[in-house]
């Protein structure tokens, strides 16, 4: 039993959850900031050439340097094959409903996919995006700021003028972008419902890198509450896989040094343990690749033979061993 419940006081209750909330707010903080990490790294690679985003540059920091171990082409091909891959996934998507589908991004972060298909002529009913408050209030005002001589209009693609609310919620026609912590469920809830989502409709959920934050007990409830609430939901995953090795355990220490805590880690220790946690939700297919089938296999060779050739890469070794500690799962209802 949650121990909110055992207080029949809703403010003791409620301030219970904020102490709580508080007590993980140094955590939660660390956890926004590898959105600026992934954000940066995909600049990064796309000034190099690895694929083509004209509206990364409004959320990017043009000014920051990415430090050397993040400049290896290594870690661009990895953060090519993983965007990739999830356009893929979501252009199938939208492709075989004819456009009748939602999207949903948890932890979105800067992610610009919303602005990629739109610009593509990909149709859709909806697009919306969620993250913590303070990265969404970040997001919008990046989306908001004055165009300069150069830069796109974000702004432009949406159906109507943008209404901002709380500083931390955007609507604006079919693109909503909403502040919640995905591990409350109410808060989560309540943020949806003011995005007026259609639960019978197709709805494609994507987290990109943002499961492996959240518990384990999290995640899976997050995952049922989809399977209760929409007729035909599917998911993209994109995360750590193979977590046993000492692989993980140097990255794991990095990242602890930088206060990032991975609790979901667990749940990345093999295939077997995704589509346990899928199917257990109740999705009812699972398929999980790890990101060399995604490099070899999934993704189009032209493109993978033009990534290659971009810095030159012949010695393959290092690059297997990244793309072998990620993966990608798509599940269907
Ligand atoms: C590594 S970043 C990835 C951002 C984006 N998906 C991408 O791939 O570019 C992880 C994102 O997940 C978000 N996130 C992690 N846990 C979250 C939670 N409990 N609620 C809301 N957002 C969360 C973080 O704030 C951050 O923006």
């Amino acid at each position: 039993m949650d121990p909110e419940a055992l207080s029949s006081d809703s403010h003791v209750a409620a301030a219970i959850a904020t102490r709580r909330r508080s007590n993980s707010v140094s955590d939660d903080y660390s956890v926004q900031r590898t959105n600026d990490d992934a954000t940066q790294c995909k600049y990064f690679a796309i000034q190099k050439g690895y694929w083509k985003d004209d509206f990364i540059s409004r959320f990017a920091n043009s000014s920051a340097n990415v430090a050397e171990a993040r400049r290896f082409p290594e870690i661009s091909m990895g953060y090519w094959a993983r965007t990739a891959a999830v356009e893929k996934y979501v252009r199938e998507f939208l492709t075989e409903f004819d456009g009748k589908v939602q999207v949903v991004s948890f932890g979105c972060g800067f992610d610009t996919l919303f602005w990629r298909l739109v610009s593509s002529g990909a149709k859709l009913s909806k697009y919306v995006e969620v993250d913590f408050s303070s990265v969404t209030s970040k997001k919008i005002r990046h989306i908001l700021k004055p165009v300069g001589s150069g830069s796109v209009d974000l702004k432009a693609s949406f159906e109507s003028e943008a209404a901002v609310s709380h500083h931390s919620d955007l609507h604006a026609g079919n693109y909503h972008l909403v502040g919640a912590d995905l591990r409350q469920a109410n808060e989560l809830d309540q943020k949806l419902a003011t995005c007026q989502l259609d639960y019978e409709l197709p709805t494609i959920f994507i987290a990109e890198c943002v499961l492996v934050y959240m518990s384990a007990d999290a995640s899976s409830s997050l995952l049922k509450q989809i399977v209760t609430q929409f007729r035909k939901p599917a998911f993209v995953n994109y995360e750590q896989f193979r977590t046993s090795d000492a692989f993980t355990k140097v990255m794991e220490q990095n990242l602890g040094e930088r206060g990032i805590q991975l609790h979901g880690l667990e749940m990345c220790e093999s295939a077997e343990k995704q589509e346990e946690r899928f199917r257990d939700a109740g999705f009812k297919s699972v398929k999980v690749m790890d990101m060399n089938q995604v490099f070899n296999s999934f993704l189009d060779q032209d493109d993978v033979a033009r990534i290659r050739q971009i810095e030159m890469l012949d010695e393959m070794e290092l690059l297997q061993q990244l793309l072998a500690h990620y993966c990608i799962v798509f599940a269907r209802f």
